[in-house]
């Protein structure tokens, strides 16, 4: 067995991962001007989702801090008249007004931390569901190419799996902040007040934990970008134990204990790594919270000076105590507030860059809608590379195909026929040249225009998990077929009549082994349903990969029999490697190594000694023998 059940230890990461890198190791400063975008970018959000509830969090924040100061200074009113010169009794009660705010103050900021807390538990899932929607809409829009791309699947799985949790954290966070800076301020304010060194140095225990917040948060994330190929390793092997495409496999090649054994040795090292990157921030937290105590002590200190030489009086020593201890209680709130923004600004700008690529990557409609039944379909020069590849897949390919024909493709594994279906059909847009409909380059006419001109028989059909009838009707949703006259023609012609009798509630049978009682077709059975819903689908242009690859004899004759009925009113592409079935087409495409070597009809070609007729004799060889 190769070292790696991968068979190679290095993955490359994704490009994101190798630039944030860059970012995550900039200078505090440059990192720290992420927080106010995160911030916009959450409140921005909640404001979207509900304008009522997100001004209502501002307004009970804003008051509960304003209450807060309100409090902080009648406790200092409070210990002022208590210590004031005078007999006992005097002062308590010339104290008692005093009593009653601060007693009222804590009972309205209690009431107010409810209201507080009841407007999140309304805003927060709502913001959450508005995000996770605007990324569902950034990402059902972006053209099919990007999921040829690693990169942007990968971002996509990332993005939604960390982001909405920060987005969520960010979202509670900024609210706790307002209030507590608005009570750090009053704190503030009272002890500058009463003396104007005392506020200065109330700050020196917020820097310590400032900092140590910071590199820890730094510390998670490089650790975070680090680990993104180990994770996607992790994710791809946890997936294999279990997935059910690869079961039968996976017992047949034993390879339950590889998978096991593959898991244990990436999990032990994240794990180790996690634990490394533990250890290093429990350190870094510990010399932030030295720091910090060191920050405090120096502030009693200096109120210990000031007192001691007379330049505040003793009278004003509780308030001032009273002031300090709020303020740190503030400022910790505050600082755990903006730490916790810090911490999740990574990720939520990590969902800002998602949401802009996955917008870079969609289709920028001109407004230009393609031709409902093209008369020609044109590639002039078209080249296409796959995203990451090293290597054009198509090249030069310069093709006409008109309307009503039926054009086979043909040619060896890896040639390029599936790649060239897809770029008549406009599912892919061509690097260089152009794909013209009559003479709309489709490359500009609006998606849908073209998509919905089109019909695609897939090499590997989708198993949508939906009753048969539906995995047929999917086809075209909003086809008007109020008799079902189109549908059973669809079946019909496709073979696929047998198929939907033999399931045991015909074709209202569940198509899926997720579901109770849902059923596994066969793959020849799978396939004919396909052919039903491409025909169903009632295009101007099919095209059929591979459309009889996994179907018996009789079966195939059918589903041919049935293709060429439904593709007399239609412009065919059929992609093939059975050359006894396209004899009669009207032109055979014959392609090497992503170009065309060869067109013709069967006759033409054969004469041609090409490699068409190779491919053909090899054929015709196996079956007389
Ligand atoms: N999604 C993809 N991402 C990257 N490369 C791809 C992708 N699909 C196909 N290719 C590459 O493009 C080339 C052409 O593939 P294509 O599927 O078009 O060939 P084909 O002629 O249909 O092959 P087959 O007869 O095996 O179905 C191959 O080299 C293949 O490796």
């Amino acid at each position: 067995m190769a070292e790696t059940l991968i068979g190679v230890e290095d993955l490359e990461p994704p490009r994101w991962a190798s630039v944030d890198a860059q970012v995550a190791a900039a200078g505090t400063w440059r990192t720290l001007a992420a927080v106010p975008s995160a911030t916009g970018l959450v409140i921005r959000l909640a404001w979207r989702t509900s304008r009522w509830l997100t001004a209502l969090a501002g307004v009970v924040q804003v008051l509960s801090g304003c209450v807060t100061a309100f409090g902080l200074l009648a406790t200092a009113s409070v210990f002022t008249r208590l210590l004031e010169e005078g007999p006992t009794p005097q002062r308590l009660v010339a104290a008692l007004p005093s009593i009653g705010l601060l007693v009222g103050s804590f009972a309205l900021r209690g009431l107010l931390d409810s209201a507080a807390g009841a407007v999140q538990g309304a805003l927060t899932p709502r913001v959450r569901h508005a995000a996770q929607d605007a990324l569902n809409a950034a990402v059902i829009g972006v053209d099919l190419a990007a999921f040829d791309d690693p990169d942007f699947r990968e971002l996509v799985r990332q993005g939604g799996r960390y982001a909405m949790n920060s987005i969520e954290v960010a979202n509670r966070v900024v609210t706790d902040l307002v209030s507590a800076v608005i009570s750090l301020l009053a704190a503030m304010v009272t002890a500058g007040v009463l003396n104007p060194w005392l506020a200065p140095v109330l700050l020196l225990s917020a820097i310590a934990d400032g900092w140590s917040a910071m590199r820890v948060a730094k510390l998670g994330y490089r650790n975070f970008l680090r680990m993104v190929t180990r994770r996607l390793r992790l994710f791809v092997v946890e997936n294999l134990m279990v997935a059910r495409d690869v079961a039968v496999e996976r017992f047949a090649l034993t390879l339950q204990e590889p998978l096991m054994t593959e898991h244990r040795r990436i999990a032990d090292d994240v794990t180790s790594e996690e634990v490394r990157l533990e250890a290093r921030k429990t350190l870094v937290r510990l010399v932030g919270r030295t720091l910090a105590g060191v920050g405090t002590g120096i502030a009693y200190l200096v109120l210990g000076v000031l007192l001691y030489t007379g330049a505040m009086p003793l009278a004003l020593a509780g308030a001032a105590v009273v002031a300090m201890r709020t303020a740190s209680t503030s400022l910790s709130t505050t600082m755990y507030a903006v730490n916790q923004l810090y911490e999740h600004s990574f990720y939520i700008d990590f969902y800002r860059r998602l949401l802009t690529t996955a917008h870079a990557r969609h289709h920028v409609s001109t407004g230009v809608t393609a031709p409902t039944d093209p008369t020609v379909i044109r590639l002039e020069n078209v080249t296409f590379t796959y995203p990451d590849a090293d290597r054009p897949a198509l090249g030069g390919i310069d093709l006409e195909i008109n309307r009503g024909e039926v054009v086979a493709l043909v040619g060896q594994n890896g040639s390029g026929k599936t790649t060239l279906g897809k770029l008549i059909t406009g599912l892919y847009t061509p690097d260089e040249g152009r794909v013209l409909w009559d003479d709309v380059d489709i490359a500009a006419a609006d998606r849908e225009s073209v998509h919905t001109r089109i019909s695609v028989i897939s090499q590997e059909p989708a198993h949508w998990p939906m009753t048969a009838g539906h995995n047929i009707r999917v086809g075209r949703l909003d086809r008007h077929d109020p008799s079902g006259a189109g549908w059973a023609e669809a079946v019909d012609q496709s073979g696929a009549r047998a198929v939907l009798e033999a399931f045991p509630r015909g074709e209202r049978t569940v198509l899926s082994k997720e579901f109770k009682d849902g059923h596994e077709p066969s793959g020849g059975q799978w396939q004919r349903i396909s052919v039903a819903r491409g025909i169903y689908r009632d295009a101007a242009i099919l095209v059929a990969d591979e459309p009889t690859a996994a179907l018996d004899a009789k079966a195939e004759a059918t589903v041919f029999a049935g293709l060429q009925h439904a593709t007399r009113s239609r412009t065919t592409i059929l992609v093939t490697h059975r050359l006894a079935n396209i004899r009669n087409v009207d032109r055979i495409v014959v392609l090497d190594d992503g170009r065309i070597v060869a067109r013709g009809t069967h006759d033409e070609l054969m004469a041609a000694d090409g490699l068409y007729r190779e491919l053909y004799d090899i054929q015709a060889r196996a079956y007389e023998r």
